[in-house]
């Protein structure tokens, strides 16, 4: 962390910020150990079980996450929802939101950040389909730039079943709530 605090102080000396007043003196380390925190992935295990001819849709909605544009470093945050058609097994239910941490704790684009969470589900478990919708707000698009707050992003993948079948993929929208 030293490098990238000294790499901070730098930062804000060229942009004019002060850091020797008693409240800014520690900001460099806090902003280093802050964008660390928004731009390493914690550790990611997939838990698996058995699906016992449980063979419906699964659908785990309302994923909160943070993560960060690649082109400005500001964060973009929303919700994910992810769902799968199980085929031999079934996932444990806490690692969707894992996964959906662990795609979005890097500096990403949303669109990559959502066939990474489709990618590594069926990578991991292997399902008969997938359906993964995001819907975020960019601060890069908010609170500078365009300025348009309140513009939401959606992006979604699919796969398999979610990918092939209208029918499937329409339940999943509805599910995803992707027409409100
Ligand atoms: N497709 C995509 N674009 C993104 C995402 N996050 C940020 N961007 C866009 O990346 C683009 C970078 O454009 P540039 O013209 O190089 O940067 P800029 O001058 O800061 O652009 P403005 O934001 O329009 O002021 C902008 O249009 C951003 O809105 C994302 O997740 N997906
Ligand atoms: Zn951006």
């Amino acid at each position: 962390m030293v490098a990238a605090t000294r790499a901070a102080a730098d930062l804000l000396t060229a942009l004019g910020v002060d850091t020797h007043t008693e409240d800014t003196e520690r900001t460099p380390e806090r902003m280093a150990r802050a964008l660390a925190d928004l731009t390493t992935p914690p550790p990611f295990t997939m838990t698996t079980f058995p699906a016992q001819g449980y063979q419906e849709m699964v659908v785990v909605n309302q994923i909160p996450f943070t993560s960060v544009c690649e082109h400005h470093l500001l964060p973009f945050q929303g919700t994910a929802c992810v769902a799968y058609i199980p085929a031999e097994r079934v996932v444990g239910l806490s690692k969707i939101p894992r996964l959906v941490e662990f795609c979005a704790r890097r500096p990403q684009v949303q669109e990559r950040m959502t066939t990474q969470i489709r990618d590594l589900l069926a990578q991991h478990l292997a399902p008969d389909g997938i359906g993964v919708l995001v819907r975020a707000e960019h601060t890069c698009m908010s609170a500078r730039g365009v300025r348009a707050l309140g513009a939401t992003t959606v992006t979604r993948a699919f796969q398999g079943q979610l990918d092939n079948d209208h029918l499937t993929r329409a339940e999943f929208l509805a599910q995803a709530g992707a027409g409100s």
